[in-house]
């Protein structure tokens, strides 16, 4: 509401010239509209879609009275309007300790983002713990210093530090945090083809969820493909016989194989888990693959109805019923411009939304090879 109000203010905000190089749109997930969110394929990523859409509005409702009471000029009082200053202030602003709302901070949010490589306090890295320690006790100012950036009271300044040498010419990044796929196009409305914090959830049956104490979010697989470190205690104690759970429970919370048999057991239900998931997607990885070639080559027609002909000799599907056409031309008292404007921002999102479910696919076909290495290397032993 804040944002909103000031921008009512026009030339009058002193933020009036920040304002004007903000971006114009936001492919945030609350920005997804139904084809977008269908074409995520995956029910976890669809219902994050559908729950971001659902509490943008939700909020918007709530703040709507109060925005009236303020006066705001109409196109400032509607839900994409409300969809943009929620994207401004989920993908622009810091994280100050004295205001939970965090803060906007002109040029500090230049910076792009390159994820960081390593979530110290994760499970996985459970190897890596003594080292750390070491390393930390040593170097502890060293370290504090190469935090990426933060509010700095002694100098009254957000201060930014580079991690590592930059050449001239060379992109600053900055880390935001650890986040999964979903969770950037959540807040940020991008993600990362390579990304070492994504995790994949793949379904699993009740009892492996009630059989162990992981919360549900450590049961997921790495973007190489190994499955996580709860994921394969959890699974181990489940591929155990009930009566020797007890007994040997330790050996699967603390990370260890149980047996031979055991092991090639749960790595043989992954395996087949994946596959069948793969199977029972609408389009397959080489497809989903060419789709996002093909939507990069729209840009060279200089008609979106000759385009999506074309397309739709190349895939049925998503493109039958001429549902972009429909979503893109379908809003009444657009004129030409807006209409472009509008199929241009449906597309980056339903590319996005392409792109997201291709790597999906990618990291559990990478599962299946894992698996499969793993089994025999273990049947060869
Ligand atoms: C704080 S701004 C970073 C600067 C940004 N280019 C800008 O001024 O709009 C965050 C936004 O930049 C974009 N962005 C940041 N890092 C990115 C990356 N690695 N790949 C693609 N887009 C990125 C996303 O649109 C994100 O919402």
């Amino acid at each position: 509401v804040c944002l909103l109000y000031e921008i009512n203010k026009g030339k009058a905000s002193p933020w009036h010239p920040y304002f004007l190089h903000l971006p114009r749109s936001y492919s945030i997930l609350a920005a997804f509209g139904e084809l977008e969110t269908q074409a995520l394929q995956v029910d976890y990523a669809i219902w994050a879609a559908q729950k971001a859409v659902t509490k943008a509005k939700y909020e918007w409702e709530q703040a709507f009275t109060l925005m009236k009471e303020l006066k705001l000029k109409p196109p400032l009082l509607t839900f994409r309007a409300w969809i943009w200053a929620t994207g401004t202030i989920s993908s622009r602003t810091l994280h100050i300790p004295w205001d939970e709302a965090g803060c906007l901070c002109p040029v500090g949010d230049f910076f792009n983002y390159a994820a960081p490589t390593e979530d110290p306090d994760s499970f996985e890295n459970v190897e890596n713990w003594q080292n750390e320690h070491a390393k930390d006790d040593l170097d502890i100012h060293h370290s504090q210093r190469l935090t990426d950036g933060g509010y700095e009271e002694d100098v009254a300044a957000y201060c930014f530090y580079a991690k590592k040498n930059y050449n001239v010419g060379e992109q600053v990044l900055l880390s935001y945090g650890t986040y999964t796929n979903l969770e950037l196009l959540e807040y940020y409305g991008f993600l990362l083809e390579d990304n070492p914090n994504e995790k994949v959830f793949i379904p699993l049956d009740l009892d492996m969820h009630s059989l162990s104490c992981w919360p549900k979010e450590s049961l997921y697989i790495h973007q190489n493909g190994r499955p996580s470190f709860a994921l394969m205690c959890a699974l181990r104690l489940w591929a155990t016989p009930p009566r020797q759970r007890k007994s040997i429970g330790h050996l699967a919370y603390s990370g260890c194989p149980i047996s031979k048999g055991n092991e090639i057991y749960v790595m043989k239900w992954i395996g087949k888990k994946c596959d069948a998931l793969l199977k029972e997607m609408p389009t397959s990885v080489e497809e989903d693959k060419s789709l996002v070639h093909l939507i990069d080559k729209m840009v060279e027609y200089e008609n979106l109805r000759e385009w999506v002909k074309e397309a739709s000799a190349v895939f049925g599907g998503e493109f039958g019923d001429n549902n972009i056409l429909k979503a893109a031309y379908g809003v009444e008292g657009d004129n030409e411009l807006t209409s472009l404007v509008r199929t241009k921002m449906l597309i980056d999102r339903w590319k996005l939304a392409v792109q997201w479910r291709l790597m999906y696919k990618t990291v559990v076909a990478r599962c299946i090879s894992y698996c499969t290495d793993i089994i025999n290397s273990l049947s060869t032993q």
